[in-house]
């Protein structure tokens, strides 16, 4: 088994060696973060994608026109991806990175592989990685489409707005730890499990602003429509949803009722 971590890689740099299909999906993968990519893989043999990220993101992709040369490639470098149709080669830069010290990945190769990839879901700052430890990444792929249908989309947007509310707490109620850190995390954690997790998504500035005033410093939860907004479709649904079997129970049991009834009345 894996440590799932969310690795930071700002004011970090990658090497990735290699400049086919599989090459060009790690460099999405490290766009998405905040480090800076080399690539070592000649010229011709970039893949379509590979060459319009690297005219795309000639500030975070440093392109090097040749096969990797050997231990001076690593210097200054904190992760290397290796995507290469040469396995003996491949495995002997994941030496070389061994003995550098550097965690390193390997697509053809998982043994040697100091982290994998994983099938991932992104909306906004979040993020779900599905990891079958190696096992069948063809099947983490048909997880993530189930995880996919199961979101309503709107996920993102509300952690969005949490991250911008937590801040503007922060700084009303600032410190880290002691009596203040506790009343601020015990608040957060009240109003996270309180209201609908689509809520968050419908707040503005001004709705922030009236729910510290009305919530943080009086130490209370107002709901979504006492800071302005209105009840969300998800919620509306769900309680649409679940007022179905009774409603059709009650019709039943009405009609079952009558029928019996008139039945008696004839006899
Ligand atoms: C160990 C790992 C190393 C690493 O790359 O980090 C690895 C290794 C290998 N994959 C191979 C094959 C395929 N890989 C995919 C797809 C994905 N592979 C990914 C990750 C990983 N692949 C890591 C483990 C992940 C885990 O925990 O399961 C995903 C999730 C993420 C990503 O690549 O970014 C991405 C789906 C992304 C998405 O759809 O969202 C498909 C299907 C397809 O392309 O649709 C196939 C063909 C069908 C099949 O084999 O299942 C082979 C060749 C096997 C052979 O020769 O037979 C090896 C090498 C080997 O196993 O020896
Ligand atoms: N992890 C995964 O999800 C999967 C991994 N693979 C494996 O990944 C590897 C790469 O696959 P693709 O990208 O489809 O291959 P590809 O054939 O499209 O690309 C290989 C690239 O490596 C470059 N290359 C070869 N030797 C090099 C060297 N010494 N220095 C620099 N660049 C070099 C080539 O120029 C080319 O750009 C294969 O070994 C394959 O088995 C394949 C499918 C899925």
């Amino acid at each position: 088994m894996s440590l799932l971590v969310a690795w930071q890689l700002k004011d970090r740099r990658v090497l990735i060696v290699g400049g086919g299909e599989i090459a060009s999906q790690r460099m999405d993968s490290i766009l998405v973060t905040d480090a800076s990519i080399a690539v070592i893989a000649p010229e011709h043999r970039l893949n379509s994608r590979a060459r319009q990220l690297i005219a795309c993101h000639h500030a975070r992709i440093t392109h090097h026109d040749r096969l990797f040369l050997g231990p001076s490639e690593l210097h200054n470098i904190d992760m290397v991806l290796t995507a290469l149709d040469d396995p003996e080669r491949s495995r002997e830069i994941v030496l070389m990175c061994r003995d550098a010290r550097i965690p390193v990945n390997a697509a053809d190769i998982p043994d040697l592989c100091d982290f994998y990839f994983g099938a991932q879901i992104r909306d906004g700052p979040l993020q779900i990685m599905i990891s079958t430890n190696g096992n069948g990444p063809r099947l983490a792929s048909r997880i993530k489409e189930r995880l996919q249908r199961a979101l309503s989309g709107g996920e993102g947007e509300a952690i969005t707005k949490v991250g911008r509310l937590r801040t503007l707490l922060k700084q009303k109620a600032p410190g880290i730890g002691g009596d203040q850190g506790r009343r601020r995390m015990k608040w957060m954690t009240r109003l996270c499990n309180e209201w609908e997790l689509e809520d968050f998504a419908q707040l503005d500035n001004a709705m922030m602003k009236s729910l510290l005033e009305d919530g943080w410093e009086k130490d209370r939860i107002p709901s979504l429509q006492d800071v302005g907004g209105t009840c969300s479709t998800r919620r509306y649904h769900q309680n649409f949803h679940s007022t179905i079997p009774l409603a059709v129970g009650f019709f039943v049991g009405v009609f079952t009722t009558a029928l019996i009834t008139f039945f008696r009345h004839r006899k």
